[in-house]
């Protein structure tokens, strides 16, 4: 089914029920991963993300680095490893799939190079891929980054800040944007003994060193998005999802207060999460996505599917992700009846135009979130997706893990 050029995908009876399986957090075991190899020790990671971008970057840390390294289509393996490669001196060419080149790194490498990095661009200045050239050491330790393009950048700097001889200084420029991405990533290093202080636009970091210990992924709030949509989409459903916690490191985690409006219900248990249906008791309100970007997807397909109008902000970085998520999500919720369209600068309105067409086909830009947010739209008309292979970047079992709430998923052409 991997290798199907598309999936029809079907649900005959609308009603949903069981455990649905999800994956570990990617961005946890990524920063996991990086400050293991800034430890230089090797410790256990539980429950370590099967999804492509953790795989692949344990594997390019666990194995002698050659000439070049690719980091496909992985954002935080391209941030991360920029800032490592650059801290720890290493040569060699950073490079990614035709759209990791697309997608900025100027601000990071900016940085990089105040703290004593060479790094030569090999193709379009600010942009992969890059020849990592070693580390002088002889900058400054004050740094003054942009915060409204990419979160990654931040972190990236965070995580080699307490290896860097005076520490880091870190004023953010402008709007923080996934801000609990970078919270994320001090509660991490927290964890491995580093402490940084994070006041106003401000983040200080000592110079340090990490405490080699173990480490546990939680479950991934990102990827629960898509079982939240299918709740609301159902007709009946009472959904178990294991290991999701409430006190998450992960900003995706408002789920739970997001989803009230479209009716989804959350009970946080012992063991996990449990979804059921309430009554939709209000229209939800302006949306803003500027703390947690990756389920602006979820929620417009979602409310394109259950024709509900809805106006979105934060959504400038979805620009520059695996796609431009804008232009895809317009494309797309336009064969379920709806409209997105930029009411003001940054507000994008859902608005239902039209009937969806029968059995519409779901183009995915190779963008694993595309494919995750429209088929749950199943549970309304079947539909198919193409390139389902993509779901390998964060969340390899989705498509079992829909057989077993009774999707039907049929490979086609
Ligand atoms: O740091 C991370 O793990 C991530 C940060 C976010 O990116 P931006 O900071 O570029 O918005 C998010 O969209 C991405 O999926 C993962
Ligand atoms: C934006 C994403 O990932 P990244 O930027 O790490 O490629 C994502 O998983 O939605």
């Amino acid at each position: 089914m991997m290798s199907a050029a598309a999936v029809r995908v079907s649900h005959p009876t609308g009603k949903l029920s069981g455990t649905a399986i999800l994956p570990a957090s990617k961005s946890e075991a990524n920063r996991a991963l990086i400050i293991r190899a800034l430890t230089g020790e090797d410790f256990l990671i539980h429950n370590l993300s099967d999804a492509n971008d953790t795989q692949l970057l344990n594997r390019i840390l666990s194995t002698p680095a050659g000439e070049e390294v690719s980091a496909e289509d992985a954002g935080t393996v391209m941030r991360f490893l920029t800032a490592y490669y650059a801290a720890t001196g290493q040569k060699l060419v950073l490079t990614g799939t035709p759209r990791m080149c697309q997608r900025p790194i100027g601000v990071l490498v900016d940085a990089l190079r105040t703290l004593g990095a060479d790094i030569e661009y090999l193709g379009e200045e600010g942009y992969p891929p890059m020849r990592m050239k070693g580390f002088s050491g002889t900058g400054t330790n004050q740094l003054s980054v942009r915060s409204d393009i990419s979160s990654q950048y931040i972190s990236a700097l965070l995580m080699i800040g307490p290896l860097l001889p005076q520490g880091l200084e870190l004023t953010l420029e402008g709007k923080i944007s996934s801000a609990p991405y970078i919270r994320m990533t001090l509660a991490q290093m927290a964890h491995f003994g580093v402490q940084a202080k994070f006041e106003g636009n401000h983040i200080s970091v000592p110079a340090q060193k990490y405490q080699a210990k173990e480490f546990t992924v939680e479950s991934d709030w990102s990827a629960a998005s898509y079982w939240y949509s299918m709740t609301a989409l159902a007709q009946e459903a009472d959904v178990f999802l294991p290991a999701l916690r409430f006190n998450s490191l992960q900003g995706d985690s408002v789920l739970p207060e997001l989803m009230v409006p479209f009716g989804v219900k959350t009970e946080f248990t012992e063991n996990g999460v449990r979804l059921t249906k309430q009554p939709k008791e209000e229209k939800p309100e302006r949306i803003d996505f500027s703390d947690c970007p990756d389920l602006a997807q979820t929620v417009a397909a979602l409310a394109a599917g259950i024709k509900v109008e809805v106006e979105m902000t934060g959504l400038e970085s979805l620009r520059i992700k695996e796609t431009d998520r804008i232009a895809a999500l317009q494309n797309e919720v336009q064969k379920f009846g709806a409209a997105l369209t930029e009411v003001e600068p940054d507000v994008f309105k859902l608005i239902l135009e039209k009937q969806p067409e029968n059995e519409a086909r779901v183009h995915t830009y190779e963008d694993h979130r595309m494919a995750m947010a429209f088929a749950p739209l199943a549970l309304k008309l079947p539909l198919v997706v193409e390139e389902p292979k993509v779901v390998r970047k964060s969340y390899p079992r989705y498509w079992e893990e829909l057989q077993k709430a009774g999707f039907e998923v049929e490979e086609v052409q």
